[in-house]
């Protein structure tokens, strides 16, 4: 860990639809360490999934009018079509809720973890078989070898028997190995970083937590780096080291998991955390917080959690959010961080 991943910077993506601009993500800024798994949380429509799109720049059709998202030195927002096939090749991969948004139901999973591993070889050859629209065979040699390690990467995401079930079809598989699948996809690229959106979320608890599990050792093992989005702070608990707590397209704090969770300094995160099961006393229904969600449509000003939250005066409503440093690495976008103190700190 150390060496800074990827690093994003003031990141506005938009949706010009007939109601007006969609304000999707604004000012979103974070970093990812290598080797570092970084969960984004937040309420459905907070903008985390439009935030992990526009990084391998899948935002389409919406646009980037703002912001910087430096990869590994390479600045993504204005890469060309080639540099983009490139990193996505071997530099970030992605892993959706819905596996069937990657998989091709005319393939067999074998092929298609073969395919990865050789856009991962050769990201410009992806471009040449779409063109060509032929397959490209090489060398008996190479084809053996890439069977083989399409094998390998089905046994290391946890699929039972791969040298049998590498000639199955998509629809042949289950939702949690299809899950896996797409994993194996993803890992054949080698990524430094694995974008990972809602990976688990359609899927029952047991295999869900088999799959993290296994994300979580790939992370160990090749020192990948994860950026985790998920609605589930159990998850976040269980899996990361660093979290941001997204709302309205805009981050809400940042920190150290164990900080952020245990002693969280916006009242929003404070809010998420009432909502969680644990929190709620058997039979009684589950806490949702007061209010609504702003519209997203046009410029936002002041603290979009300003109308649903306990603390909020003038400032929130009209004044730009600050950014409150409150501890190592721990930074709460709040006016009000300081009646947000822990007990403990109030003491000190
Ligand atoms: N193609 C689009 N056109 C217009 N608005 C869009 C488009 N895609 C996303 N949005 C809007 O962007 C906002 C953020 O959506 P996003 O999918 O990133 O939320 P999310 O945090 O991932 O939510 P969820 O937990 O439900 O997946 C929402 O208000 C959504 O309606
Ligand atoms: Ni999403």
């Amino acid at each position: 860990m150390g060496e800074t991943l990827l690093e994003v910077e003031d990141l506005h993506t938009r949706f010009r639809t007939r109601g007006g601009t969609v304000h999707a993500v604004e000012g979103v800024s974070f970093t990812v360490e290598a080797g570092e798994i970084v969960g984004i949380v937040g309420e459905s429509g907070s903008g985390k999934s439009v935030t992990a799109r526009s990084l391998v720049r899948l935002e389409d059709p919406g646009f980037i009018p703002e912001g910087s998202i430096d990869f590994d030195g390479i600045e993504m927002t204005e890469a060309n079509e080639r540099t983009v096939r490139r990193v996505r090749g071997d530099g970030m991969a992605m892993v959706f809720q819905d596996p069937m948004e990657t998989l091709n139901p005319v393939f067999s999973v074998g092929e298609q973890i073969v395919e990865s591993i050789k856009v991962h070889e050769s990201p410009d050859r992806q471009r040449l078989l779409e063109y060509l629209n032929v397959p490209l065979f090489g060398s008996w040699d190479d084809r053996r070898g890439m069977r083989q390690r399409a094998i390998d990467l089905m046994g290391d995401v946890g699929i039972p028997h791969p040298d049998e079930r590498i000639s199955a079809y998509p629809h042949e598989f289950s939702g949690g190995m299809r899950q896996r699948a797409m994993l194996a996809i993803a890992l054949a690229r080698e990524p430094d970083l694995l974008v990972a959106d809602e990976p688990t979320t359609a899927l029952d608890v047991t295999i869900q937590a088999e799959i993290l599990e296994r994300i979580r050792e790939l992370n160990e093992e090749l020192g990948m780096g994860v950026l985790l989005i998920t609605h589930d702070i159990g998850v976040v608990a269980e899996l990361c080291d660093r979290v941001v707590v997204m709302y309205a397209g805009q981050v809400m704090e940042e920190g150290p998991v164990e900080r952020v969770l245990t002693e969280p300094r916006h009242p929003y995160t404070e809010s998420l955390l009432g909502c969680m099961p644990q929190n709620t006393s058997r039979g009684e229904p589950l806490n949702v917080i007061d209010g609504q969600v702003p519209s997203m449509i046009g410029e936002p000003t002041g603290c979009p959690f300003a109308n649903r939250c306990g603390h909020s005066s003038v400032d929130c409503r009209e004044a730009p959010l600050p950014e409150e440093r409150v501890g190592d690495e721990h930074v709460s976008n709040c006016h009000h961080v300081d009646e947000l103190a822990t007990s403990t700190e109030v003491e000190r």
